[in-house]
């Protein structure tokens, strides 16, 4: 049976983190193994920094990148993506009450995964806000909590399970959608030139979003 290698940056429940027991976990994890299994192929998985995962992908490390990744006009200059499978929205969440909008930010420090959309979208949206970058969200979320950082900028599907455990922290202002910066949802990524793997992956996630697999793993991993 063929093999797909997947690639994600496991910092990002609920879509990909390491659990207890040091395993990937998380949405992108299932619906990855629920389209090999439906392509009836199997699945690994490689865990490394959310910046160098189109560049390894380029590099022929793995196949496929999955993991929370925006749809973006900049990103498909370089890699294919696949339909849409999540929808996504961005948001900044600081202390709770302390600031209304991003405008009460200015000059305060806000945090984030080097490489990601939200990066991109503060250094050119709002340089009056002073963004730090980190290696992983998972360290970003530790100096907030520090109080080293005075907001985390993130997907808003992520940043309400943060928001679940730590009732200090809030959303501030409203959800960002800019599709010049966040694109057109999550995707997965596959070198141009596998069109057939491409493909594949796209029939397959149109037969579990039809038999109710997707369905399934959306409410395991997001429940109402
Ligand atoms: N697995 C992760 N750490 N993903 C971060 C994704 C952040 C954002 N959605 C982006 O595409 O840039």
């Amino acid at each position: 049976a063929d093999t797909i290698r997947f690639a994600a940056s496991a910092t990002y429940p609920p879509f990909e983190s390491m659990d207890a027991n040091n395993q990937i976990v998380g949405f992108d994890i299932d619906l990855a193994n629920a389209l090999c299994k439906q392509l009836q192929a199997s699945c690994t998985f490689t865990n490394q920094a959310f910046d160098s995962l189109i560049p390894a992908l380029k590099f022929k490390r793995f196949d496929a990148v999955i993991s929370g990744m925006d749809i973006t006009p900049e990103r498909q200059k370089q890699v294919a993506f696949t339909a849409p499978y999540y929808a996504n929205s961005a948001v900044v969440i600081a202390a709770k009450g302390k600031y209304k909008t991003l405008a009460d930010l200015k000059g305060k420090r806000v945090g984030m995964e080097n490489g990601t959309t939200h990066q991109k979208y503060l250094q050119e949206k709002h340089p009056e806000i002073t963004t730090v970058a980190y290696d992983s969200y998972q360290n970003a979320i530790l100096d907030l909590k520090n109080g080293r950082l005075d907001g985390v900028f993130g997907d808003t599907a992520v940043v309400n399970e943060w928001l679940k455990n730590n009732p200090n922290l809030a959303a501030v202002g409203e959800h960002i959608t800019d599709p010049q910066y966040f694109g057109i949802g999550l995707g997965i990524a596959v070198r141009p030139d596998n069109t057939a793997l491409l493909e594949k992956l796209n029939g397959a996630l149109t037969a579990i979003k039809a038999d109710g697999t997707y369905k399934a793993i959306n409410d395991k991993w997001f429940p109402q």
